[in-house]
């Protein structure tokens, strides 16, 4: 008999994520899966599309790009600090190789971090696409959010900027062996740093999807506070400058590349945070907006990061 839906999900969906986690009290098979929490923790919850030839190029493998929604989706948990503790993929696909497809990149990814697939929805569509939400949990009143950044608080960055979007550049122009193009088939969503981070104290972050600036402009618009950043200071900076023929490109995909789902965080000036975990890449100040410094010298930058509808 040739696979429908349902025989696709028993076959490619049930148990193949990671382990169940206790949270989880029913999971895949019924009209939907049934969850509860410890005392004093919290839930904290994200859902996050991904669509074909928007968040990936056609002409990259189904699978592959299955990991990567899976994955960007699983940064939002990172960013609030949560441990992730369950996944709700929807696979939208243009046919039964494209769910096939998908799956197994669901759950790779999944069985990388070990988060159990608890539900979702397998329908067909004019493009393939994925809607992945995903669940997670922490202490009451410890998630990091956007709007609690002080004046005095130092910028750190966990992660790397801009090496996605030369990735992306290279596929996109044809060079699909570029040195940067292995970062497009991985995406690592930095659920480890985020929950140490929060463990530490930290309280206000967010993860880099659309652009250090703009989403650096998101946390700072969020906390009523100004934020001066020195570009230079970012992880690898003259690496970039080097391999990419100069810093003007560099600066292009440190400042505007998204999807290198580093972390942004701050903290006061007196927390101590390992370099091995983040680099310190600026302050915040009282007033609004976001500064951007090339070695010391503020730079005017009239360009915006990713945005769907421009
Ligand atoms: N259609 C929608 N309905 C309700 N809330 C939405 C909708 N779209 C976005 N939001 C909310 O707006 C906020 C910002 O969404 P956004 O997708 O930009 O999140 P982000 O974490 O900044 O980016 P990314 O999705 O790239 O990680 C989130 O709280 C999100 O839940
Ligand atoms: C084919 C193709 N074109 C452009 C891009 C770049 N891109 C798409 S969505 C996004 C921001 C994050 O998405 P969201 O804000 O929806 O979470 C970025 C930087 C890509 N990855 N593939
Ligand atoms: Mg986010």
């Amino acid at each position: 008999m040739s696979d429908n839906e349902f025989s696709l999900i028993d076959k490619h969906f049930k148990g193949k994520g990671g382990h169940s986690h206790p949270f989880t009290r029913l999971a895949i098979g019924d009209d939907a899966s049934v969850h509860g929490l410890k005392d004093g923790m919290e839930l904290v919850v994200s859902t996050d599309s991904s669509v074909e030839n928007v968040h990936w190029p056609h002409d990259m493998s189904l699978d592959l790009a299955a990991d990567r929604s899976v994955c960007a989706a699983l940064s939002d948990l990172a960013a609030m600090g949560a441990e992730a503790i369950a996944v709700w993929v929807n696979v939208m696909a243009k046919d039964k190789h494209a769910v096939k497809a998908m799956a197994k990149g669901v759950s790779r990814s999944l069985r990388r971090y070990n988060v159990e697939l608890v539900g979702g929805d397998t329908c067909r569509s004019a493009t393939n696409a994925l809607s992945v939400t995903v669940a997670g949990q922490l202490p009451a009143g410890t998630a990091m959010c956007r709007n609690t950044a002080l004046a005095d608080d130092n910028v750190w960055l966990a992660g790397r900027v801009g090496f996605h979007a030369l990735g992306l550049k290279q596929w996109m122009s044809g060079d699909k062996h570029g040195e940067f193009v292995h970062h497009i088939n991985e995406i690592t969503p930095r659920l480890a740093a985020g929950v140490h981070l929060r463990e530490m104290g930290v309280r206000c972050c967010l993860d880099v999807s659309d652009g250090l600036l703009q989403d650096a402009r998101h946390l700072a618009d969020a906390s009523g506070v100004g934020m001066d950043i020195e570009v230079t200071q970012v992880p690898e900076w003259l690496h970039l400058c080097h391999q990419v023929a100069g810093c003007e490109p560099a600066f292009e995909a440190v400042v505007h590349g998204g999807e290198d789902y580093a972390l942004l965080f701050t903290a006061p000036a007196s927390m101590v945070i390992p370099n091995a975990l983040a680099v310190k890449i600026g302050t915040c100040r009282a007033g609004t907006g976001v500064h951007l410094y090339r070695d010391g010298v503020l730079c005017s930058v009239k360009k915006q990061g990713y945005l769907h509808f421009e």
